[in-house]
């Protein structure tokens, strides 16, 4: 019998999820169960005996398809933006129902785009500015990106650790959404564009200087090694993991306790 992991992709027919079929199809560590698009049913998941679910569908969509595939001892590789707290809490209750299965939540799968987040982390307390701008294709469902969204509270987080006072700004009249969306005290800029794919800028501002940190995604084949990295590692990672980065950089991620096949079930990153 085959040992290859059984992946099922939801949104198959879709920008991401037609290039992560491609993906599957070609790792030859991975065996494509299904292919599955709106409408289609997910019981083709438990009769194909998927062991991963990639879900690349919509923000009203990938609840759904968690509960099911959690309910069901499925793991899931997730992409979709566009969380809100109150979804996630009711994907934590449905995993700790089901301890031995795990969700990847990856805001991105780029790897520039989740050393852009690192490094942002890393600057954010030397500059007393900071503003994030994203810029994307026409047909995103949701603004700000999830992408701008995690970049903006990881640095809120690391500001508010270091102590650093909120930052300037005179504005005492604007126009609805001039100064873009609130993140946790960081402006968020949505650009929708016509020949984009995804992009993100940071911008740090102190006196005198300004620090830039930019990244482009020139194609969506560009997130598919995160998305097949992801695949690989959930199968051993029960919980919810929010972001790449706990694959990426092994050193940082929980020690497994003896005897377990892998990370110890408790939330990464959220
Ligand atoms: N994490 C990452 O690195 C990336 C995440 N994304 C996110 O992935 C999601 C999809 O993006 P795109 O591929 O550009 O969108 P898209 O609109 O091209 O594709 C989504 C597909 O999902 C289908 N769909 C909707 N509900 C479904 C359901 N319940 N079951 C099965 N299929 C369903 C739609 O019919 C459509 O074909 C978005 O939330 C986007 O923000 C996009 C690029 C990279
Ligand atoms: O919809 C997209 O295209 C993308 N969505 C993700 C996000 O919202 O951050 C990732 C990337 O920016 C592309």
């Amino acid at each position: 019998m085959s040992n290859r992991i059984r992946v099922a992709v939801l949104g198959a027919r879709g920008r991401m999820g037609s290039e992560a079929v491609k993906a599957v199809e070609a790792a030859a560590d991975m065996e494509l169960t299904a292919a599955l698009g709106r409408g289609d049913s997910l019981d083709t998941l438990t009769s194909t005996d998927t062991q991963v679910a990639i879900d690349l569908t919509h923000p009203d969509s990938v609840l759904k398809n968690l509960e099911f595939c959690v309910g069901h001892g499925i793991h899931g590789v997730v992409g979709t933006t566009g969380w809100s707290g109150e979804r996630l809490d009711r994907l934590r209750d449905k995993l700790a129902a089901s301890p031995g299965t795990g969700v990847l939540i990856a805001p991105n799968f780029g790897i520039g785009a989740v050393l852009t987040m690192r490094f942002a982390q890393q600057a954010a307390r030397f500059f007393e500015s900071v503003e994030v701008v994203e810029l994307h294709h026409p047909h995103k469902a949701d603004a700000p990106s999830g992408t701008a969204v995690r970049t903006a509270q990881l640095i809120a987080e690391a500001r508010r650790s270091a102590g650093c006072a909120p930052q300037p700004d005179a504005t005492s009249t604007a126009l609805d959404g001039a100064r873009g969306a609130d993140v946790d005290g960081v402006p968020v800029h949505a650009v929708r564009l016509r020949g984009l794919v995804a992009h993100q800028e940071v911008l740090f501002g102190d006196e005198g200087e300004v620090f830039t940190i930019r990244h482009d995604s020139m194609n969506r084949g560009s997130f598919m090694p995160g998305v097949l990295l992801g695949v690989r590692r959930i199968i051993s990672a029960p919980g919810l993991t929010m972001g790449l980065e706990h694959f990426l950089f092994d050193d940082e991620a929980p020690a497994a306790p003896a005897g377990s096949a892998g990370a110890s079930g408790a939330e990464q990153g959220s």
